[in-house]
């Protein structure tokens, strides 16, 4: 377990953040953090300061963050050990966000280590832009899946991961299918061996992180993954079979594509792509692509597509 010392100097550094967000009427205090601190002495120097405002604490692992929220801070877990201290930032910020702890225009303070191992050494001002919205969970909610936000959001993720990172430093797409698994089979069948057909539900449970690292290896692999509500991957490696003609698609866009809008309109499924020619991540629902996620350098930024009904003829 990492821990962080609430040294004097770090305790000063989080007294000048809290003043700091009181005076600028900013929105939130956001602390980058090594590992586990002492959440309650933080907790306390937050009262002191008379502060109401969200006090997020991120830091690598989940483990580092016992105790955090019964002291009333807010935690934020990254798994970004090894990223460097601008993505870790900006990371935080987004799952901030995702987590609704801030919102799309909010100014936020960020108290965090920019030089030295172990010292609070540097606090930013910094004002969200529209951007932030399309990191929002409410993008997913607003779909009104019965699939579950926990199980859109951690395919998702997935996606947009397998879009940034490919395999084996190559590009990699790959298409999941989430919900109404009963339906999709209908339409589904299988395109080689199954590596996950016989295990138990448990190991095949996307929520798991092992289960997100084995999904990734099969991305490779040809074909679509079936992913039921609650997350578990119901089949892998399946060619969809369904009629294409009523739907509207952009130019360029190919078979995994046309496949994955297909399948929505015939099912109440959800359909999440990765282009393995550009990494964007993709998402139909109802045969319309409702969201759409471009990979940006090492980070990610969500880019949320308004929802025009197609036109006969015309693109989506
Ligand atoms: N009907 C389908 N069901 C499941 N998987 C499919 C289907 N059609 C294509 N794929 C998968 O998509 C892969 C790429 O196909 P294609 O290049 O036509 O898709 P694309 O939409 O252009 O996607 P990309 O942007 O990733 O190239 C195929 O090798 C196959 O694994």
């Amino acid at each position: 377990m990492a821990t962080q010392r609430l040294t004097k100097h770090n305790r000063a550094m989080l007294a000048s953040a809290l003043k700091l967000v009181n005076q600028i009427s900013a929105d939130a205090l956001i602390i980058l953090l090594e590992g586990a601190s002492d959440w309650q002495r933080m907790a306390e120097i937050g009262q002191e300061h008379e502060f109401d405002k969200p006090f997020i604490v991120a830091v690598d692992s989940v483990e580092d963050l016992d105790g955090a929220a019964e002291a009333g801070l807010k935690p934020l877990a990254l798994n970004k050990a090894k990223a460097p201290l601008l993505e870790r930032l900006q990371h935080a910020l987004l799952e901030a966000a995702a987590d609704e702890l801030i919102k799309p225009n909010d100014e936020v303070v960020a108290l965090y280590g920019g030089f030295t191992a172990g010292r609070l050494d540097s606090i930013s001002h910094l004002k969200l832009d529209e951007r932030m919205r399309r990191l929002s969970s409410r993008d997913l909610q607003s779909l009104e899946s019965s699939v579950p936000l926990k199980t859109l959001k951690v395919v998702v993720d997935l996606a947009v991961q397998i879009g940034v990172e490919g395999r084996e430093g190559k590009p990699v797409g790959a298409l999941f299918v989430v919900g109404d698994t009963r339906n999709v089979l209908k339409h589904a069948s299988d395109s080689g061996v199954d590596p996950f057909r016989g295990y138990n539900k448990k190991s095949r449970n996307l929520l798991d992180k092992k289960v997100q690292e084995d999904a990734k290896e099969i991305s490779q692999l040809d074909g679509a993954f079936l992913i039921t509500a609650d997350g578990t991957i119901e089949r892998s490696r399946q060619m969809l079979e369904v009629l294409h003609e009523d739907l509207n698609m952009s130019k360029g866009l190919g078979s995994r594509h046309w496949a994955a809008a297909a399948i929505t309109r015939r099912t109440k499924a959800i359909a999440i792509v990765v282009s393995q020619s550009t990494g964007t991540v993709r998402l139909y629902q109802n045969g319309f692509l409702k969201m759409q996620i471009e990979p940006m350098d090492k980070g990610i930024k969500w880019q949320e597509i308004s929802f025009k009904p197609p036109s006969s003829g015309g693109e989506d």
